[in-house]
């Protein structure tokens, strides 16, 4: 049995490399064979993702922030072997662990990295990029680019909500068509997101019914409304009753075109991707990832 450890040493508070060793030390019960590989720029993580799919490795360990994992789940997505994935987040946000229930303590997540742990996730595709989590689109979700590195270390999550609030206030929409597995849906949103879990941006109960393998995109259109009611949305957001509200279209489909008149940046998994329009669509239990014992 052959692992391989994707490590981001920027990540994690400098602490990356005591990780790496406990990991080293886990695996051994089960893996003959343990290649760890460190990241130095952009495109690294897919790079050595790639090459342990083509070097049939049995396990792949992202470790790193969201960045990382999403380029690690690029790197395995296309290939026709793909080895399991395990995930320690060592990033700000770490959405991915939150969406697929894996602890946010590195050492507690690198202790269920064991094979009872696997499970089937679904994975989406973009146009020619993939997916793990949520696609946005909106002013708000072109904020989090705003945020300045050390804004970030200092404040976590916190930076992005400062500056998603800056953009609330802007209130600027977008006139978008979107297509769906039941009709077309036309008119003016604030921002729309689709997500494939029930976690985004630090919400953790955005979408309350959405399972890490429904083989489904749950949409939400939040839609042109006054300053003033963007704040009676917070509450039904932090109880995850989003889908219930007014001002909010809500729908499940296994794919979304979405098309607008103007130039629009999709935010894909929390980074900065290519402008609209999209073809987005779900990849059903695409993946095997280790999580924690009790995931539903
Ligand atoms: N050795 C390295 N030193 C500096 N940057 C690196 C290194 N290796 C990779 N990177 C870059 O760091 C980027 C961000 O990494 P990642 O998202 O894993 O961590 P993070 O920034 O700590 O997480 P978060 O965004 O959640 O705060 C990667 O997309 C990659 O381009």
């Amino acid at each position: 049995m052959k692992a391989m450890i994707i490590l981001n040493p920027s990540s994690g508070k400098e602490k990356a490399n005591d990780y790496a060793e406990k990991i080293d030390e886990t695996l051994r019960e089960q893996y003959d064979d343990i290649d760890i590989r460190k990241t130095e720029k952009e495109g690294d993580a897919a790079a050595f993702a790639t090459e342990a799919c083509v070097a049939l490795y049995d396990a792949v360990i992202a470790m790193g922030g969201d960045g990382t994992i999403n380029e690690v789940i690029n790197g395995l997505a296309e290939q026709a072997h793909r080895p399991a994935l395990g995930i320690i987040p060592l990033g700000t946000i770490n959405d991915f662990a939150r969406a697929l229930n894996i602890p946010l303590e590195p050492y507690e997540a690198i202790s269920i990295l064991d094979e009872q742990n696997l499970r089937s996730v679904d994975i989406g595709k973009i146009n020619e990029n993939y997916f793990a989590n949520v696609i946005a689109v909106g002013a708000i979700a072109e904020a989090s680019y705003s945020v300045s590195p050390e804004l970030k270390t200092r404040l976590g999550s916190l930076a992005y909500f400062m500056e998603g609030a800056k953009s609330f206030l802007s209130a600027e929409t977008i006139d978008v068509s979107a297509e769906h597995e039941s009709g077309t849906w036309e008119g003016q949103t604030f921002l729309l997101l689709a997500a494939l879990t029930n976690s985004v941006g630090g919400f953790e109960d955005l979408a309350p019914e959405a399972n890490v393998n429904d083989g489904k995109l749950h949409v939400f259109m939040i839609k042109k409304m006054s300053v003033p009611k963007i704040a009676t949305l917070i509450p039904s957001l932090l109880k995850g009753e989003l889908e219930e509200s007014e001002e909010v279209e809500y729908f499940c489909t296994s794919f979304l075109n979405v098309s607008s008149d103007k130039r629009h940046v999709v935010n894909i998994d929390g980074e900065e991707g290519e402008p609209l329009p999209f073809n987005a669509k779900v990849l059903p239990s695409h993946l095997e990832i280790f999580v924690q014992g009790n995931n539903k």
